[in-house]
C-alpha cells in the first residue's frame, strides 16, 4: 500500500498517511475568494481546511525560527521555500483526525507541487481553480481590510506577477492531467445559497468520479 511516513513522533511512533487520505487543492489568484469559499466546503462535506497562507502566518506570529524569513517573503509577495510550507502542511495533516483535506492556496509553483508529491507522497483528487479577472483580484484585495502586510498596491503587483508566472503553470499541469474543476468567479457577490449549491454540485460530481475509480480499483 502506498503510504507516506512522517518523521518520528515525540512518543517514538510514526504517523502514516494512508492511501485513503484525500487531498483537494484550491488554487486561484490572490483575492479570488479561496478563503471565503473553503469554509463553506468543509462545513458541508466534512473536509479539514488547511490554508497554506494561514499556516505561514501562524509561524510569523509564533516568532518561530523561520518567522522573519516567511514575513520577508510575504511582504515581497514571493513564494516561501517549499520545504517550510510542505513541512507545515505535513504536520497539520499528521495532527488531524480527518483524512480529507482541502489545501487552500498551495501549490503555488512547480517546486511546491513536486515537493508535496515527493515528501507527502499524495496526489490531489482534483484541483478547484477560481478563475477571476485580474482587475477584480486587485479590487478585492484593496478592499479586504484585514491589515495584511501584503495587501497594498505595490505588493499586489508582485503577487499577481508571481501568480501568472508561477502558479498558472501548476494549474495548467493539473489541467493536462484532467484534474482541474474550474470555478468561474463572477465580478459581483452571489448569495451564499447559490455558492453552496454550486459547490455541492462540484464536490458531489467529483466524488462520483472518485468512487467509480475506487470500484474499478477494487475489482
Ligand atoms: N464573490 C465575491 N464577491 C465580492 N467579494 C468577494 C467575493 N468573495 C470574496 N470576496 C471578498 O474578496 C476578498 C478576497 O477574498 P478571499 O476569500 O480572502 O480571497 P483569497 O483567499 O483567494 O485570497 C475578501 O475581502 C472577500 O470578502
Ligand atoms: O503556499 C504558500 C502560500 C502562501 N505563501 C505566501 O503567503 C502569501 C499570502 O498567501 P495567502 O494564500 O494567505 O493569500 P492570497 O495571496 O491567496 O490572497 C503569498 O503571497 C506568499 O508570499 C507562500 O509562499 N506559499
Amino acid at each position: 500500500m502506498a503510504t507516506s511516513e512522517f518523521p518520528a513522533q515525540k512518543d517514538g511512533s510514526k504517523a502514516v498517511l494512508q492511501e485513503t487520505t484525500v487531498v483537494v487543492f484550491v488554487l486561484g489568484g490572490p483575492g479570488s475568494g479561496k478563503g471565503t469559499q473553503c469554509p463553506k466546503i468543509v462545513e458541508h462535506f466534512g473536509f479539514r481546511h488547511l490554508c497554506a497562507g494561514d499556516l505561514l502566518q501562524a509561524e510569523i506570529e509564533s516568532e518561530s525560527e523561520n518567522g522573519t524569513l516567511i514575513q520577508n517573503f510575504k511582504k515581497e509577495g514571493k513564494i516561501v521555500p517549499s520545504e517550510i510550507t510542505v513541512k507545515l502542511l505535513q504536520q497539520a495533516m499528521q495532527q488531524s483526525d480527518n483524512k480529507r483535506f482541502i489545501v487552500d492556496g498551495f501549490p503555488r509553483n512547480e517546486e511546491n507541487r513536486a515537493a508535496f508529491e515527493n515528501i507527502v507522497r499524495i496526489k490531489p483528487e482534483f484541483v478547484l481553480f477560481f478563475d477571476c479577472p485580474e482587475e477584480e483580484l486587485t479590487k478585492r484585495i484593496l478592499n479586504r481590510n484585514q491589515g495584511r502586510v501584503d495587501d497594498n498596491i505595490e505588493t499586489i503587483g508582485k503577487r499577481l506577477k508571481v501568480y501568472f508566472e508561477s502558479t498558472l503553470p501548476v494549474i495548467n499541469y493539473y489541467n493536462s492531467k484532467r484534474k482541474v474543476q474550474k470555478v468561474i468567479v463572477f465580478c459581483q457577490r452571489l448569495t451564499d445559497c447559490i455558492h453552496i449549491t454550486f459547490f455541492q454540485c462540484i464536490v458531489l460530481i467529483s466524488y462520483v468520479i472518485q468512487n467509480c475509480f475506487c470500484f474499478r480499483y477494487m475489482v
